[in-house]
């Protein structure tokens, strides 16, 4: 117990230091590109699995998670979504890392190219806590006892990230594309319209709490459409770049 708050305390003063850069731009969407070899463009990667796959299973076990995901990817992605409705565990650490752990475990167990997500919710004045461990927090205290732990604190700015993770065969190659929606902790309203837990956060720019929206004007700013913004562009960049030098 001891060794775990340890690493809640620095995991939460990481997360800190990330969210209170990007803080300074609101529409900020950081693409992180990791562990591929030095010699290997990243469209090889893209390449080897559309020569190989045209599949690619989303691995969560939120049925509202993966209802907004399709509904924002919509139509015209070049890969096939397919869903496994696999319970990973909830892991410990940075936002990237905890993705990329589902996402190793996902590729293991299905043995196809994958995509999993992982949500944060990251209170400024608590450090970036619950941040990872948003989910046990909810079914601890509710989203109540979430607004209630920043009772005493000045600050109850706060940021939704969602890590999208994607493995198309190596596990060392595991790829992240995250989004990011900045905003103020409330007091919790809207109810469970859209299913989810109501998570007590008003986006900036706006007077309604996710639960209060409908799912298109939630679709446009939130965190996992930001990060699924960032993942096709990466997908349709790397096909048509492929595809265009192949021409010339
Ligand atoms: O199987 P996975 O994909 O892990 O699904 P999960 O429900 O365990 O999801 P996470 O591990 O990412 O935990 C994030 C928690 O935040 C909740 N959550 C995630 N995105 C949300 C959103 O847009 N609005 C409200 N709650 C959200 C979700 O229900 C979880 O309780
Ligand atoms: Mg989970």
């Amino acid at each position: 117990m001891k060794n775990l708050f340890k690493l809640l305390a620095f995991s939460s003063r990481k997360v800190k230091a990330q969210t209170a850069v990007r803080r300074s731009d609101q529409r900020s969407i950081s693409t992180t590109f990791t562990s591929l070899r030095k010699d290997q463009p990243e469209e090889d990667v893209v390449l080897e699995m559309s020569q190989q796959h045209s599949e690619i299973v989303f691995v969560t076990g939120n049925k509202y998670k993966l209802r907004e995901f399709t509904q924002i990817l919509g139509e015209g992605f070049p890969y096939k979504i397919t869903h496994q409705g696999i319970d990973l565990p909830e892991y410990q650490g940075e936002p990237d890392e905890v993705s990329r752990l589902k996402c190793k475990l996902a590729y293991e167990i299905i043995k196809r190219p994958v995509i999993v997500e992982d949500t944060c919710l990251c209170f400024n004045a608590l450090g970036g806590l619950p941040g990872p461990y948003v989910k046990h927090f909810l079914e601890k205290v509710g989203p109540d006892g979430l607004f209630k732990m920043l009772h005493g604190f000045d600050d109850h700015s706060a940021v939704a990230i969602a890590s999208i993770a994607y493995c198309n065969g190596n596990v060392d190659k595991i790829k992240i594309f995250q989004g990011m929606t900045f905003g103020t902790i409330v007091n919790p309203r809207g109810g469970q319209r859209l299913g989810w837990n109501v998570w007590p956060f008003i986006p900036d720019g706006c007077d309604k709490t996710f639960a209060e929206m409908s799912p298109d004007a939630k679709n446009e700013i939130s965190h996992r459409k930001r990060a699924v913004e960032v993942m096709r562009k990466y997908f349709l960049e790397s096909i048509g770049h492929k595809s265009l030098s192949g021409a010339c």
